[in-house]
């Protein structure tokens, strides 16, 4: 068995000692509350328990008498986001393979699920980030029934994922598998797709044209296939252990894909507490899980949003984890794939390459992961490095051979990288994340002086007026948490895209966030502190920063820094949040939100988590 790189242990050692307390009070609770519902059934008042069943068909009966294990679905369904749409039929048949095996399955709850693609540049997106937080207390909303032995995780998507586990951790006492759906079929290559996006915003395609092309990328139920948010999603559950083995991008309506969900409910009666084989949530949720995560993302080059998500959902578990840890494990942690936006195939090539079986395999044989976590599938990580098949029947799991595709998937021992896909940048306008797989080496330092906007808007009419044809920093502030709920500035790249194929050097810095989709162009995202003003009255420095100042940004050197003296100026104003599409209704969220490196969460920081 191969030992664990000294970085990866030094990082985790220090995470380990820094959630100490945290982690203890988190245990305690959780053992605690364990116990309080050992027997849900004389835990639960007979008439509480009555309203549980009352509704429950041919199940009442084993509810009722707790015959055999219940379990609590939540649900994410909604038919608008095509990677949620196959959920609408899992239920009944959840409830089916339960029965199979002597225990019963409810609906405990359902939660929003909002798509970032829909909501792309319109106003709607200032209130995705905050989503998740809402996600997290549905799902606690659903289970506060206490009517559960385990719980069902439906949901895939880019806030879904983190707000469930944030919820679940918090009924860290009950064993919990994510269930996903897997990605659509592959359509139009991703590339055609910006080709066409770049072309609209130079003006030489149509509407039409545009939306004949979008339609032929995302054409039906299932994940969007290009390795950004959701999809990241997915292999962080894999990494610690949560779904599954191999779960995560088998297509919606295979056969496999159906004995997966089954074999996961029959999973979910068996390690219950009151088994011999107990895996509760709290302690599959551990710091070595979590450090996997961060692990997975490094070495697969995924979504910039985690680099919110993992420490957010790591405090729901008493965990403290921050940028540094990350930056210094991907000094270490080799990139290994190069999915779409960091290469041309998609996640339907890259399962079919071998996928997270063989990057886990690869990770575990050089000592880059933890093997020994607490996973749901049975046993450690090592399940992990398998691949599922269909044995008749039955799924079965069996050993991944090599890569399929060396464009797309590459052994530790030749990776893409020595490196990594995440760097930090800091210096005196904040810290920020730089998303390094998906842009060219030589672009990795850049140095101009800047044009500053206070939203995307601003930017792309200076596009169009052709302001924007030279080298230049756009720098897109008052986007954080507490500004307007840091939303994604995606609808940026083509714009930017262009002005980069135009031979210019240019740059994004924004302490909005960015697309998991996004990519091509350099960017310090996520900058820290945010401009606007906290309660103290202390702005962050890119309120300060005005046009013209000279701006570096270098993921090589780490750099995020202006020339300019900003001792001497007044803070910009800020613009007045907006009103409409319920963005009101998000003013305490705004309000009491902490920093993006914390997770950005209201709900977090005034639960003292
Ligand atoms: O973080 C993400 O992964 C994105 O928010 C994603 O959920 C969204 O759908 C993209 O906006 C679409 O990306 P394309 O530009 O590839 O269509």
């Amino acid at each position: 068995m191969s030992k664990l790189h000294p970085v990866i242990e030094r990082v985790t050692d220090r995470v380990i000692e820094r959630s100490r307390p945290g982690r203890r009070a988190y245990l305690e609770l959780m053992e605690i509350e364990g116990e309080r519902h050992r027997d849900r059934n004389t835990a639960l008042p007979c008439s509480n328990l009555a309203h549980g069943f009352a509704a429950a068909g041919e199940d009442a009966e084993s509810i009722a008498t707790r015959r055999g294990p219940n379990i609590g679905i939540i649900s994410a369904y909604n038919d608008t986001i095509s990677a949620h749409q196959p959920y609408g039929a899992y239920p009944p048949q959840m409830k089916i393979y339960a029965r199979e095996v002597g225990a019963t399955a409810q609906v405990a709850g359902a939660t929003p699920a909002m798509c970032d693609g829909v909501t792309q540049g319109a106003d709607g997106m200032e209130l995705s980030l905050f989503s998740r937080d809402v996600i997290a207390l549905a799902a606690s909303v659903g289970l506060s029934h206490a009517m559960y032995d385990s719980v069902a995780m439906l949901g895939i998507c880019d806030k879904i994922v983190p707000g469930l586990l944030i919820g679940g951790l918090r009924y860290g006492w009950l064993p919990t598998i994510f269930i996903p759906s897997g990605p659509m079929p592959s359509g139009i290559a991703n590339k055609e797709k910006q080709k066409v996006r770049q072309l609209y915003a130079e003006g030489k395609a149509t509407r039409a044209e545009l939306l004949e092309s979008e339609s032929k990328s995302y054409h039906s139920p299932g994940t969007c296939t290009f390795y950004g948010t959701a999809n990241s999603n997915q292999m962080m559950m894999e990494m610690m252990g949560l779904h599954m083995p191999g779960a995560a991008f088998v297509t919606p309506d295979s056969g496999l894909r159906k004995q997966l969900t089954r074999a996961a409910v029959h999973r979910l009666a068996a390690i219950t507490r009151d088994g011999d084989d107990y895996r509760p949530l709290a302690h599959c949720v551990d710091e070595k899980a979590i450090i996997n995560a961060a692990i997975g993302l490094l070495a697969t080059g995924g979504s910039t949003n985690h680099a919110i998500h993992i420490p957010a959902f790591a405090r729901a578990a008493g965990v403290q984890i921050d940028w540094g840890d990350i930056a210094e494990m991907s000094k270490v942690v080799p990139l290994l794939c190069r999915v779409y936006p960091n290469g041309s195939g998609d996640v339907n090539h890259f399962h079919a390459a071998g996928g997270m079986g063989f990057v886990i395999r690869e990770l575990l044989d050089a000592g880059l992961a933890h093997r020994d976590i607490m996973t749901v599938g049975g046993g450690d990580l090592s399940a992990y490095a398998q691949e599922p098949w269909l044995d008749g029947e039955k799924v079965a799991w069996r050993d991944v051979g090599p890569s399929g595709d060396a464009e797309m998937l590459r052994p530790a021992s030749e990776p893409f990288q020595s490196e990594g896909g995440m760097r930090l940048v800091e210096g005196n306008l904040g810290r920020a994340c730089f998303k390094t797989s998906a842009v060219q080496p030589e672009r990795w330092t850049i140095e101009a002086p800047c044009r500053v906007f206070d939203d995307q808007a601003q930017v792309a009419k200076a596009f169009a007026a052709g302001e924007l044809d030279k080298d230049v920093i756009v720098v897109v502030r008052f986007q954080g948490p507490r500004a307007n709920g840091m939303p994604e500035l995606h609808k940026l790249t083509p714009p930017l895209g262009v002005l980069q194929d135009r031979g210019y050097k240019v740059a994004l810095v924004t302490d909005g966030r960015m697309s998991g989709a996004s990519g091509k162009v350099p960017a310090a995202i996520h900058v820290s502190p945010e401009a606007l003003g906290d309660s103290g009255g202390n702005w962050g420095p890119l309120a300060y920063l005005r046009d013209g100042d000279i701006v570096r940004l270098s993921a090589e050197d780490g750099t995020l820094s202006t020339t300019a003296d900003l001792s001497s100026r007044q803070p910009a104003a800020a613009p007045k949040p907006a009103q409409g599409m319920g963005r009101e209704l998000f003013g305490m969220f705004r309000a009491n939100a902490d920093e993006a490196e914390k997770g950005g969460s209201a709900m977090l920081a005034m639960a003292g988590l």
